[in-house]
């Protein structure tokens, strides 16, 4: 049967996706802006080769925003944006940039790091960029480097970049840590909303949803789905013979029956008091009635135990299928009144019932 928790879990994952893509295309276009703009202003300045460079960068990261609106692959944009980054701020240390101001870019990388990737995946790429950023330090006579840096400037670069790092590096852990907490608090709290305190089973309300999600599919895609309503026989009986606790030990035992003989794809959920509903997609009203009856078969036959004392319970259950109905409030009327002719009819049974024709034919009535 499937299982509220990882649903909610689910949910709010793809609700984090959607945040982080607003929040890369936003980053990427102001990425974009800030490179033309140094661009255009080195390129007045007459350093003309910057100026080239810087624009080479923001079309790169303009490819960033192309590639995820065509592939929606994140991962791959983000890995990209460190590529780019990464490269970007080694340029502009090795080549000093305007007036040898190129090294200051580099306080933007470890916050922009630490947000485009995990802890791990950031201080290793950030240790890599800064062993590049000494070696180009100490080794200025290196082809492609263009900067030399004072001594006093490389031991505070240093300084400054080390303290910005562990700041950034504790901070995002923090971060991380109070996300996750609460990302854990609200999939507790949506499951809770979703789920029978009692049985574990899903809710009405969960059921609700569940079928009209079932409905929109089915209006979309023509797949046939059936529902089983079922009520547990003479309960109060049972309550009122053995008490309340006893009551509600059955409830729990059949919740635990009934999700061992249903298919994961299916849904089982309490919709009262003692009765349960199951949405079975793509079933036929044959292939529902043929599962019910098993159900029926295996509660009648299974020892509800409680306290050593053994308990009589059996279930009645209607069975309908959305091809027979035009609407879902048709659908739960149908199937309401299915069960209540199974109770009629003597209770521990199905309705409709399934006849074997003299050609072979199975029918139901
Ligand atoms: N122990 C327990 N009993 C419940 C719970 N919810 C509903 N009930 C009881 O279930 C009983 C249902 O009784 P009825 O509606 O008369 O139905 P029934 O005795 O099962 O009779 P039929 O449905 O006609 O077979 C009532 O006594 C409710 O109090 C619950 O969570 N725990």
């Amino acid at each position: 049967m499937t299982d509220p928790l990882s649903a909610s879990h689910e949910a709010a994952g793809a609700r984090e996706d959607a945040q982080v893509a607003g929040l890369l295309n936003w980053l990427s276009g102001a990425a974009i802006l800030f490179l033309s703009g140094i661009g255009t202003k080195a390129w007045f300045a007459g350093h003309t080769l910057h100026a080239w460079v810087l624009w080479i960068f923001a079309v790169l990261v303009g490819l960033t925003i192309v590639q995820f609106s065509l592939t929606r692959n994140q991962p791959r944009q983000k890995a990209s944006l460190i590529v780019i980054a990464a490269l970007l701020f080694m340029y502009l240390v090795a080549s000093g940039g305007e007036s040898n101001t190129g090294p200051l870019w580099f306080y933007v990388f470890p916050p922009l790091l630490f947000f485009l990737t995990d802890l791990k995946t950031g201080t290793a790429v950030l240790l890599m960029c800064c062993l590049v950023a000494a070696i180009v330090f100490e080794f200025p006579q290196l082809p492609f480097v263009g900067a030399h840096y004072s001594y006093d400037f490389k031991i505070r670069f240093f300084a400054t970049l080390a303290f910005e790092s562990i700041f950034c590096f504790i901070l995002e852990a923090g971060r991380l840590k109070a996300r996750n907490e609460l990302v854990e608090l609200a999939a507790t709290h949506e499951h809770a909303a979703r789920t029978d305190e009692l049985t574990g089973l899903s809710n009405r309300r969960d059921m609700q949803q569940r079928l009209a999600e079932e409905f929109s599919r089915y209006q979309r895609s023509g797949h046939h789905f059936s529902v089983v309503l079922i009520d547990l026989d003479l309960f109060k009986k049972i309550n009122d013979v053995f008490g309340h606790d006893a009551g509600d030990s059955v409830l729990r035992q059949f919740s635990g029956v009934l999700s061992e003989v249903v298919r994961k794809t299916d849904s089982g959920a309490r919709w009262g008091g003692e009765e349960f509903l199951l949405l079975l997609p793509n079933t036929s009203l044959l292939q529902a009635l043929t599962l019910a009856e098993r159900l029926r078969q295996r509660v009648a036959s299974t020892s509800f135990v409680f306290r050593n004392q053994t308990l009589p319970v059996t279930l009645s259950a209607g069975v309908c299928s959305i091809a027979n109905s035009a609407t879902l409030a048709d659908l739960l009327k149908q199937v309401d009144l299915h069960l209540y002719n199974a109770k009629q009819a003597g209770r521990n049974r199905i309705a409709p019932r399934v006849r074997q024709s003299e050609d072979g034919m199975t029918t139901s009535t």
